[in-house]
């Protein structure tokens, strides 16, 4: 492959969204260049004409890879397996498949879009912190109570997949807005585990090349 055949992603550090991409493209060992987005210099750099061609919904992260240009953390992490199989990131049967769809966007439909910049900025500065704290606990009772039954060491089974992938980013968004984890006992032992494994460590918010200083790990 030429340099410049290198899949190309637009990211954000802190983004939850983007940090799901992260890790799927650490898992499978797929080499890539990223793009820096900040989402709050400059009014939002998301805003640029240029990042709009690239995504009208002016978000990260998009992920330009094979000619073409994707948007939305889900669709490119289910191109990239079905694309780059190895290690699979959707189990092989139906059930556990649908399980992790299903706590994939119970968390990216369920939880993030309520709490993302776009919505804190809707509810007012005095606001942020409860609401953020009010949607995140809510769908956290929801998803604890569905581990229960679908956990071992990960959240379908004892295999990563790609709802390992939205869990630990919306653990670290609970963290930053103090969120008590302690009524979600399985979310907290599986955000635990996940964070030992090299991909989610060099993948995390604390270790990308737009991190401030302040915090960098
Ligand atoms: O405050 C900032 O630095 C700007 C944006 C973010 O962190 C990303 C989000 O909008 C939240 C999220 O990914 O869930």
């Amino acid at each position: 492959m030429t340099e410049s055949s290198k899949p190309i992603l637009y990211s954000y550090f802190r983004s939850s969204c983007s940090w799901r991409v992260r890790i799927a493209l650490a898992l499978k060992n797929i080499d890539y260049e990223m793009i820096t987005i900040n989402l709050i210099k400059d009014g939002g750099q998301q805003f640029s004409k240029e990042f709009q061609a690239l995504n009208p919904m002016k978000q990260v992260p998009a992920l330009k890879i094979d000619g073409i240009t994707i948007s939305q953390s889900l669709a490119i992490i289910e191109y990239l397996e079905e694309t780059r199989p190895t290690p699979r990131l959707l189990p092989q049967d139906p059930k556990k498949r649908a399980h992790v769809r299903m706590i994939s966007d119970l968390i990216a439909s369920g939880i993030q879009p309520l709490q993302n910049l776009s919505v804190l900025n809707q509810v007012g500065q005095e606001n942020q912190l409860t609401w953020a704290q009010q949607v995140i606990a809510s769908g956290f009772n929801a998803l604890e109570q569905v581990l229960q039954s679908t956990a071992g060491k990960c959240c379908v089974g004892d295999e990563v997949s790609m709802a390992d992938l939205c869990l630990v980013p919306q653990v670290a968004n609970a963290d930053r807005y103090k969120v008590d984890l302690s009524p979600y006992p399985t979310i907290s032992r599986i955000n635990k585990s996940l964070l030992a494994l090299e991909a989610f460590q060099v993948s995390h918010p604390s270790r990308q090349p737009d991190t401030p200083p302040e915090l960098r790990a």
